[in-house]
């Protein structure tokens, strides 16, 4: 299998976009990311969750880390390719909302599956911002197998699309800014 499998050839951000910049308050490199809230499937202590960290690299990436367990299995031994793709949403979710801080979620994230990932091989992925336009934000992310320099097994790119705080409120838990507030108190008093 070769090192460079390009399979993601449309152009990438589909729109013409602006540089992505990072708030004036966004983490600075080598930060460890906080858990955003701590019934989050990807970052927060549920059991059979993804437990995974990020922290903040140079140049406005974010590294995350994802194990894969016996209980994220597909195949027998390998990892459920959705659930890889949850670990990208999360690790480009978590890119999106630290660096920019700004509320946006998920409208369309592709993945493309280059390599098998093994139970017990942990996905290094490093997420980056491409650009935004309006309330359109664009992010991608490669993840390498067993080391941060290792081959790239899985690659996705995310739109994100900002949204009002009310649409945690009303289309989830009426209470949903407390519940964010009980795991980060400060982060989500920022204003977008
Ligand atoms: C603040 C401090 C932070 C602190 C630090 C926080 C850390 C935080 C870490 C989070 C880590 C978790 C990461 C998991 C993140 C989820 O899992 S989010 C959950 C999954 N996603 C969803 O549930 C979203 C469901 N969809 C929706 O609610 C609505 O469709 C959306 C996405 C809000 C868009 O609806 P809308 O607001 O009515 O806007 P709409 O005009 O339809 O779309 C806006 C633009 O986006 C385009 N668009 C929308 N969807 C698509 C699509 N699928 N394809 C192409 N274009 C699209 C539209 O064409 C439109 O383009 P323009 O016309 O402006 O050029």
């Amino acid at each position: 299998m070769s090192e460079e499998r390009p399979r993601q050839r449309t152009p990438w951000p589909p729109v013409p976009t602006e540089p992505p910049t990072p708030h004036a308050q966004a983490p600075g490199p080598g930060t460890k990311l906080q858990v955003h809230y701590d019934e989050c499937f990807g970052c927060g202590e549920l059991d059979g969750g993804l437990h995974m960290r990020s922290t903040v690299g140079e140049h406005a990436h974010v590294h995350a880390e994802f194990t894969v367990t016996e209980a994220h299995q597909g195949a027998p031994g390998l990892a459920h390719g959705g659930l890889l793709a949850c670990a990208f949403d999360e690790a480009l979710g978590s890119a999106v909302g630290n660096l920019l801080q700004r509320p946006a979620v998920t409208g369309k994230l592709e993945t493309d599956f280059l390599r098998p990932v093994p139970v017990g091989s942990t996905l290094f992925i490093t997420a980056k911002l491409d650009g935004t336009a309006g309330r359109k934000i664009y992010a991608s992310a490669d993840g390498r197998l067993d080391s941060a320099d290792g081959p790239i097994a899985v690659r996705a790119r995310a739109l994100f699309v900002e949204v009002a705080f009310e649409h945690f409120t009303s289309h989830g838990y009426a209470d949903a800014m407390e519940r964010f507030r009980r795991t980060r108190p400060q982060t989500w008093d920022i204003n977008p």
